[in-house]
């Protein structure tokens, strides 16, 4: 696996583009955004810092934080028809097509008719994505039509005090928004490719966004963090993960949360929300689920050289915060919505319709045989 050269099907290794958004290592280190090294962001700045850094070029200054950070706030109240048409999402409706069915919905009330609003439906579509999919849930899960409008700073504390109705521990709005700093940008995976292969058409914004949320949803990608949860909840202790992990390997199933379509030994994010998921077990006063992670990613490396990707250790992290599992691929989106509009910004900036070529392996040319010779 470590040796293991980039290459083969999926167009993994060849370049599809220029960007000057971020860079992804391959060792387990050298994730930048636009050269900030990760682990010092998700250190020593907040999300909106970053969204601002991804958005509009640069970390901001005090001013432009505060500027920045009130504009969210001022943009996240939802219009009347977008929440009838949340309120008709039946509550066993899975989140992320909530999530794509609300991007839509606000694409139709507050579409982009010029590319010259493109900054300011970016900022829209951070502010309104926690309201989308708190909204819906609140509503479908508990009857209640929550107030989407709160004074909380910070996206990752305003998500929390809509889903659970009240102010977030400090630990917790800290882990939140690391989580947010940390799934913000990825270069071209596949969610971003397929928003700027829609960018290329020169389509509008909430379309580029919707078909990113698309690809997000699957288990391959940003649905693993989800399909990680439902591994580890059923383990007992770290005997019962190993022998349940041993038994996957051997079934030659794929083990969601581990491995990397780019990395090769690590993914530098997982050493960070690992960390916050140990002090998160400490704080929940039952660390079961976090040894049994533990135990699963000692396994997979002593076995198939697989290491813990971005998603594994957000699903104790997620869960010891009380979050529903089914929410937890709906936060990627919250995030990346961030990486996505820059990227978007960034194809249209230089654009050229994006249509690769194929190696046809079908049929040599041949007649259509009459309806009696079929
Ligand atoms: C935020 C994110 O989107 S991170 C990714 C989230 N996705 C997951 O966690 C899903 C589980 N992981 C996977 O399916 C894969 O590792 C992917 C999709 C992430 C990358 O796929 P690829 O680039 O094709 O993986 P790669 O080429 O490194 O695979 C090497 C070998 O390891 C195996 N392998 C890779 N990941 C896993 C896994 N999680 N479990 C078991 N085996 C695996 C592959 O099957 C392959 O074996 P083979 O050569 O016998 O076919
Ligand atoms: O880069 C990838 O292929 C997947 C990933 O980790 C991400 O999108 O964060």
């Amino acid at each position: 696996m470590v040796d293991k050269k980039l290459s083969g099907a999926g167009l993994r290794g060849q370049s599809a583009g220029e960007t000057a958004l971020c860079t992804v290592g391959q060792s387990g280190t050298g994730l930048t955004y636009r050269g900030y090294d990760i682990a010092e962001l998700a250190d020593k700045v907040s999300f909106e810092e970053v969204a601002h850094l991804l958005l509009k070029g640069h970390l901001p200054n005090s001013d432009e934080l505060t500027a920045y950070r009130q504009k969210l706030k001022n943009l996240r109240g939802l219009p009347q028809p977008l929440k009838t048409v949340l309120e008709q999402i039946p509550a066993d409706a899975h989140p992320m097509d909530v999530m794509r069915t609300g991007c839509s919905m606000l694409g139709n009330l507050e579409g982009e008719h010029s590319f010259e609003q493109q900054g300011d439906i970016a900022d829209r579509l951070l502010a309104a994505f926690p309201s989308i999919i708190c909204y819906w849930y609140r509503y479908s899960h508990d009857g209640v039509r929550i107030v989407t409008d709160t004074d909380d700073d910070q996206i990752g504390a305003h998500f929390l005090r809509l889903l659970h109705g009240k102010a977030p521990s400090e630990l917790h709005a800290k882990v939140m928004d690391v989580s947010l700093i940390l799934y913000a940008e990825h270069e071209f995976n596949a969610s971003t490719f397929t928003a700027r292969v829609c960018a290329s058409t020169l389509s509008d914004m909430h379309s580029c966004v919707t078909g990113a949320i698309g690809s997000l949803r699957g288990p391959l990608h940003g649905g693993a963090n989800e399909a990680a949860m439902d591994l580890i909840q059923d383990m007992q202790d770290e005997a019962h993960a190993i022998g349940t992990l041993k038994e996957k390997l051997a079934n030659k199933e794929k083990i969601m949360g581990f491995g990397h379509a780019i990395y090769r030994e690590s993914d530098p994010r997982n050493a960070i929300i690992k960390g916050w998921s140990a002090k998160l077990a400490e704080e929940f006063g039952d660390d079961r689920l976090y040894r049994v992670s533990v135990a699963c990613e000692q396994l997979m490396w002593d076995e198939k050289k697989l290491f813990c990707n971005a998603d594994f250790f957000h699903a104790s992290a997620y869960h010891f915060m009380g979050i529903p599992t089914k929410l937890f691929t709906p936060i990627f989106v919250c995030s990346r919505l961030t990486g996505w509009a820059a990227h978007i910004m960034e194809q249209r900036a230089n654009n050229r319709i994006i249509r690769p070529s194929a190696d046809y392996t079908g049929e040599a040319p041949r007649s259509v045989p009459e309806m009696s010779a079929r």
